[in-house]
């Protein structure tokens, strides 16, 4: 049943519907998403991007000022705007599978690929980075290990597919994505 269903929601995105990114911060959700939105034609959304233009402030000054909590029930209504949609490639944040009701919308609304990684390879490619608040603590690594703990099976549980990040570019990964789901041309994504 959950395979029938899940290459009902295939096609259904393949077609005129959505495919979401999920997975960790520094998975690739943005970069990947971006790319794999120019190779499907379809239109590329960031849920981050969607809170950050919608209140007009970066994340961190969201956290700062109204706290996770906040940041989460803005992200929570742009998941549901978002999924509403048709045809995006919709990039979400790390946190957006915690809650039950965000799972929900993501999976009712599209196709979710979980963009899986080490978080020793999360670190490295999240070190440099001062936009993520959750990472700007004294030992970045530690936390994304136990974020990964958390998380992982949650990701797991919404995800219809899971790719392996790990030593791979942005680009070859992109193919491999649309390899797998068998997407018909071979568009490339000129990063
Ligand atoms: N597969 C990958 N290999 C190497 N670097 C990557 C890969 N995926 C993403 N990156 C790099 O990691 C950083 C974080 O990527 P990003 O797309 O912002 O992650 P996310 O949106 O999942 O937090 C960016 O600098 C991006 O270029
Ligand atoms: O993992 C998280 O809880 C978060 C991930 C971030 O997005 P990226 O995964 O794109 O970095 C952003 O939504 C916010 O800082 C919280
Ligand atoms: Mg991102």
């Amino acid at each position: 049943m959950k395979d029938i269903n899940r290459n009902k929601k295939l096609l259904d995105a393949m077609a005129s519907g959505n495919f979401f990114l999920v997975g960790l911060m520094g998975a690739g959700k943005t970069t990947v998403g971006r790319c794999l939105a120019k190779a499907t034609h379809k239109e590329f959304y960031d849920s981050d991007h969607i809170v950050e233009a919608r209140t007009g402030v970066r994340i961190p000054t969201i956290f700062d000022i109204e706290g996770e909590q906040g940041f989460r029930q803005r992200e929570t209504e742009a998941l549901r705007a978002l999924a509403s949609q048709r045809g995006i490639v919709l990039a979400t944040g790390g946190g957006a599978v915690i809650s039950e009701e965000n799972r929900q919308i993501l999976s009712a609304g599209g196709y979710v690929i979980y963009l899986r990684a080490s978080p020793e390879d999360l670190y490295a490619r999240t070190k440099h980075d001062k936009n993520r608040p959750l990472l700007q603590t004294a030992d970045p690594l530690a936390r994304l290990t136990e974020l990964f703990a958390i998380r992982d099976p949650l990701y797991h549980a919404v995800a219809d597919l899971v790719v392996d990040t790990s030593r791979q570019s942005v680009n070859s990964l992109t193919q491999q994505i649309l390899k797998i789901l068998n997407w018909p041309d071979n568009d490339h994504c000129e990063r």
